[in-house]
């Protein structure tokens, strides 16, 4: 029979953080997941990650080892959750040469950051830059769809000496709608309302939104032609490919009608599109005809991606090392269903809490899972290695990350969010693996601070969930059914396992963190 032996060895890696104090031991693993996460966000704010792309030289600016001269030229336009602090930092660097700019910014987020004492992310009261409030909920709608016509406006005034600043980050789709007419607003929404419902990946949803508009999949570009485009892009989808993060709008790119054409039809949207949304596909494509093409080639751009998830999750991962945690980062891209997803952390936290050698089929299980939730074999087989590592040697608690952008399949009409929903998930998984003192522990936030139409970025949970929730009458599968985890969360425990930092000001996709504490092993 196995002898039991509570190997809760020494951390070696407490020995040599200078700079972690001892008090830090005594925090719960839940406030300690609040602070790895509030250090993923630190690292992408709107501001630092500008002022740590921009160099000014006297009368020029060097961007991604590109000099530009100013001659007050410059001009500024933006879209984006993060795209005001963004402006304010770039009107700080640069604004004795700026002449005009506007930027189309998420509605109340003025007053939002003025009563978070946010001040440094407003522009001045005499900037030159204007701010146009519009998208409530995430949503396009006419004030956005103005603010997107102002914009298209001051580029197509531009001079070949002009220089274009544009700042983009996440959810600038919304805030740049410009339906090609006859296209209604409405109509457009309609059909990226129940792409997105269906659970449409980002890069489909785009992939239509840039066939419906004048200014995304680079058009806003062509409008500014013959000034110089420089792009600031704060990435908010995976791999950071810069034709779908805000659909693109400074990336000259061809939109092919069969790949509308086959997202439309993989959701089942094609037979019930407007007749308006219908003649506009069936339109040649622009980006196709000669003269497009040939204005493609003389367009000025520069586009630079100057933070990502992955910046954030070295942030994250920093953090956890100083609260007493080995980090170790799975992958920046996990996306797929939100139950295949919560999957992934449940068998990854089984193969890490195995007080013997984790069976080989969840191994197994772990790779075949991979590619539905895209993590490549090569991360998962370097993640078990070390998780087995750390098992066996006694390494201490391990805090395993991730980013991403899970899918949710709406089939309720409750409130919630995907990661409040991946964390519930993730808490059914977990249960019954309540190591002494304390099992793993599962968080998942977004880093905008808002997960779906909520106010909570997301939820912390582990395997005590279950009971939590059966103890205070709430049924956890109900909840499920109807994609109601932040009413679950909220009810639950007087709402203490929800993450709430307020809006964050910026956007780069969600943060998951599985923490495992130190695992008693059997050795036979
Ligand atoms: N009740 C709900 N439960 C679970 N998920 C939901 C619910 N309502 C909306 N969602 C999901 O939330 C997602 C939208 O979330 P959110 O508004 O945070 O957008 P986002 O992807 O962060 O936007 P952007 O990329 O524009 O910043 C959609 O994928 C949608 O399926
Ligand atoms: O605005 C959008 O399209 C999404 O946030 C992806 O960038």
């Amino acid at each position: 029979m196995a002898r039991v032996l509570s190997l809760f060895r020494h951390q070696p890696f407490l020995v040599h953080v200078g700079r972690r104090k001892p008090a830090l031991c005594k925090m719960s693993m839940d406030s300690r997941a609040r602070m790895v996460f509030a250090a993923a966000v630190e690292a992408v704010q709107p501001d630092t990650v500008v002022r740590q792309s921009i160099e000014r030289k006297q009368d020029s600016v060097i961007i991604n080892g590109h000099t530009f001269t100013l001659k007050h030229n410059l001009h500024l336009v933006g879209f984006g959750k993060a795209v005001l602090g963004m402006a304010a930092e770039a009107e700080r660097i640069l604004g004795d040469h700026l002449v005009k700019g506007v930027v189309s910014v998420p509605h109340g987020i003025q007053q939002t950051l003025q009563q978070n004492g946010k001040d440094h992310l407003l522009l001045k009261e005499n900037s030159r830059i204007r701010v146009m409030e519009g998208a409530k909920h995430n949503l396009p709608d006419t004030d956005a769809q103005k603010a997107a016509e102002v914009i298209k406006q001051l580029a197509s005034e531009l001079t070949e000496e002009d220089l274009l600043l544009v700042l983009i980050s996440g959810g600038g789709s919304a805030l740049l709608p410009a339906p090609i007419p006859p296209i209604s607003l409405q109509e457009k929404q309609d059909v990226t309302r129940k792409l997105a419902g269906a659970g449409a990946t980002i890069q489909e949803l785009n992939t239509v939104r840039c066939a419906l508009s004048l200014l995304k999949g680079g058009r806003l570009a062509h409008y500014a032609h013959p000034a110089q485009v420089v792009s600031l892009i704060l990435s908010d989808v995976i791999g950071d490919p810069l034709d779908f993060i805000a659909s693109g709008p400074t990336v000259p790119s061809e939109v092919w009608p069969e790949e509308v054409v086959s997202v439309l039809e993989r959701y089942k949207l094609l037979n019930s599109l407007p007749a308006s949304v219908k003649e506009v596909l069936e339109r040649p494509s622009p980006s196709r005809s000669h003269k497009t093409n040939e204005s493609s080639r003389s367009v000025r751009v520069l586009n630079t991606v100057i933070g990502s998830n992955s910046v954030a999750l070295k942030s994250a991962g920093r953090r956890a090392l100083e609260l007493g945690f080995r980090p170790l980062v799975l992958a920046p891209g996990v996306c797929g269903d939100v139950r295949a997803v919560s999957k992934l952390y449940g068998l990854l936290a089984r193969f890490a809490c195995s007080r013997e050698e984790p069976p080989p089929e969840i191994a197994a299980e772990l790779l075949k899972l991979g590619p539905e939730v895209g993590v490549e074999s090569w991360d998962l087989c370097r993640t078990m290695q070390v998780l087995s590592e750390g098992r066996t040697e006694g390494w201490g608690s391990t805090c395993l990350l991730a980013g991403g952008e899970p899918t949710v399949k709406l089939t309720g009409k409750g409130r919630g969010g995907r990661n409040q929903e991946l964390a519930l998930r993730v808490g059914l998984e977990l249960r019954g693996m309540q190591l002494p003192p304390t099992g793993p522990v599962f968080l998942s936030g977004g880093t905008d601070g808002q997960d779906g139409p909520t106010d909570a970025a997301g939820a912390i949970t582990d395997g005590g969930l279950y009971e939590e929730a059966q103890a205070q009458a709430l049924d956890v599968n109900n909840f499920l059914t109807n994609n109601d985890s932040y009413t679950f969360f909220s009810r639950l425990s007087a709402g203490q396992r929800l993450l709430v930092p307020g809006l964050t000001c910026t956007n780069v996709m969600d943060v998951h963190m599985l923490l495992i504490p130190p695992i008693p092993i059997n050795i036979g």
